[in-house]
């Protein structure tokens, strides 16, 4: 109790010293547009007072400010003080994403990241994330584990798949016995934690077993973020916070989640290199890609614009990493890949639900395709499940309206005038690409609150600016996980939607909302369908 005190009476202090810090006239000197100012962190609705609030997700705040800003190409805000430009055109998208990357390879503040080096050990860990990781360092890490990504790589992990993809039919086939509505989240929830578990770890985390198994318990702390949490950040945002909270053991990041998945992670890749054992999965992987011999594989899946923008022209200098980076790698993809296309597939198979003819058309391209298979558990291949393009438009009508990430961060790390503009951004200020703004903009994607899979063929994708689609992020930094991601959801989705239909109920939601507390855009309700058996 007298800890909250102390911390409570230390949030003031900084509230005024962040107040003394903005230059609440920047953006009104360089005539560019901005939301109201609001209570107490400037006009800056998106972190500080809004997360502890916990009112309104972060997606809905940057939908609404464009909105009521009437989409502008850009408008201004402020992060602690500090000017942070939101960018709403996918033209500047792209100009920051690739063209200028070389002012935006960071995606957090250099500050926050000093903040989490040399403190508690729990916090390195999260420094050393490829998500934080800043510069050369995060240059080397992403060109040397690029590879591991690559269609070959995919291929032989899809056997993990299709075992995960066993368990969830059998418990799809569970409900539909059953007759009951039961929750997507929930389901795809497993599916997702069980699928990244034996890809990336060798795990086997039985959450179709088990709801409660602990791997599944500490993977789904790491996204809710208590108010305890939230303070916590702030808290060591000011002078002396971080050493207050480090004197008393405390780390900014949840402690006893991190060190979870640290010692599962350290003791697999123990366990591999001592044992010299392989399964091709990630984690081998990872261990080949920083062996130095090996060499560059050409992937041959690379053709189009989205894989040309992303190239990285970046000479790895030494592959040998410490145990940290290593092990922090490993936690990205879980932490990167598990909430992110458990939300996609579970949305995915709301709107399906809510949309019969939509999944009538998806059903019938799948069950082209299960003509073609050869395996007697009717799994598909990589080739045939990459070829239905129905199935992938619908994945990507479902990351248009609600993408994982609606707001995509780059920190500027050297002086940049912004083109066309008088506004110097200085280094270390952010620039927030607004996806939200992009994806529900009506002139880019008309009447955007309807589920429109048809927004997504060749032809409607050729007439549109490509960066106007940002569910996997753009360039070089984008998403490194996007074709596991895919591979994961179309193989999920497909297993599901050939042998049973989703149907919507009574306890269905009409609309969902977005959960304030989760970082990625989550819905806050649970998504209740029942399932039917298809006659075969
Ligand atoms: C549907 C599922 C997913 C969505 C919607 C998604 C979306 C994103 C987005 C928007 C970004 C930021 C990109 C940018 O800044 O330009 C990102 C980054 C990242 N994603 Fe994903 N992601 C998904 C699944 C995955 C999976 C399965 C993995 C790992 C296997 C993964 C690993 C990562 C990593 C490591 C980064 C940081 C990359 C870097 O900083 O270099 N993601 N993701």
């Amino acid at each position: 109790m007298i800890f909250e005190l102390i911390i409570g009476v230390l949030c003031i202090i900084g509230y005024f010293y962040i107040r003394l810090k903005i230059k609440w006239n920047f953006w009104k000197d360089h005539n560019v547009p901005f939301p109201q100012p609001e209570f107490p962190f400037g006009s800056t609705p998106m972190f500080g007072w809004n997360s502890f609030k916990q009112e309104a997700s972060m997606n809905d705040l940057a939908k609404t400010q464009a909105m009521a800003l009437g989409f502008p190409k850009f408008y201004g805000n402020y992060i602690f003080g500090a000017p942070n430009l939101m960018i709403c055109d996918p033209e500047m998208a792209k100009q920051i994403m690739v063209k200028d990357f070389d002012h935006f390879v960071n995606r957090q503040a250099e500050d926050f990241i000093k903040l989490l080096e040399g403190g508690h050990f729990v916090d390195q860990v999260w420094a050393n994330q490829m998500t934080a990781l800043q510069g050369d360092k995060w240059k080397n890490t992403r060109a040397t584990f690029t590879p591991i990504f690559t269609a070959g790589k995919l291929k032989g992990m899809i056997k993990f798949m299709h075992e995960v993809t066993n368990d969830l039919v059998k418990s799809v086939d569970q409900e539909a016995k059953t007759g009951k509505a039961f929750d997507l989240k929930e389901k795809f929830g497993k599916f997702s934690m069980d699928t990244i578990a034996t890809c990336a770890f060798g795990v086997n985390a039985k959450s179709f077993e088990d709801d409660k198994s602990t791997f599944a318990m500490n993977a789904r702390a790491v996204f809710r973020n208590s108010r305890w949490d939230v303070l916590r950040i702030i808290m060591a945002l000011l002078p002396g916070g971080k050493e207050f909270l480090n004197f008393f053991g405390s780390p900014i990041n949840k402690k006893h989640v991190t060190l979870f998945f640290y010692d599962i992670i350290r003791g697999t890749i123990e366990h591999r290199m001592k044992t010299k054992t392989r399964r091709n999965d990630l984690v081998d992987l990872m261990i080949d890609a920083m062996k130095a011999d090996t060499p560059p594989e050409e992937d041959k899946d690379t053709e189009g614009q989205f894989d040309q923008d992303a190239k990285l022209n970046h000479k790895v200098v030494s592959k040998q990493m410490d145990e940290i980076t290593m092990v922090a790698t490993a936690l990205v993809i879980l932490v990167a890949g598990y909430d992110t296309t458990a939300q996609t597939m579970a949305i995915t198979s709301y709107f399906l639900a809510r949309n019969p003819d939509i999944q009538e058309k998806l059903y019938q391209e799948i069950m082209e395709c299960v003509g073609e298979i050869k395996n007697e558990k009717g799994h598909p291949d990589y080739n045939q499940i990459q070829s239905l393009p129905y199935l992938d438009m619908v994945l990507h009508e479902t990351l248009r309206i609600n993408p994982a990430l609606g707001i995509i961060t780059r920190v500027c790390s050297k002086d940049y005038l912004i083109p066309g503009t008088d506004v110097l951004l200085k280094k270390g200020n952010e620039v927030h690409i607004n996806a939200m703004a992009i994806h529900n903009n009506p002139n880019i994607y008309p009447d955007p609150e309807k589920y429109d899979p048809e927004r997504f063929t060749k032809e409607a994708k050729a007439n549109r600016h490509p960066y106007a689609f940002l569910g996997f992020g753009q360039g070089p930094r984008n998403c490194i996980g996007m074709r596991f991601a895919l591979l994961e959801a179309k193989l999920g989705l497909f297993a599901v939607l050939w042998k049973y239909k989703f149907v919507a109920t009574t306890e269905t939601v009409e609309e969902f909302t977005l959960d304030p507390s989760s970082f990625l855009s989550a819905p806050k309700e649970a998504l209740f369908v029942k399932v039917e058996e298809r006659q075969q």
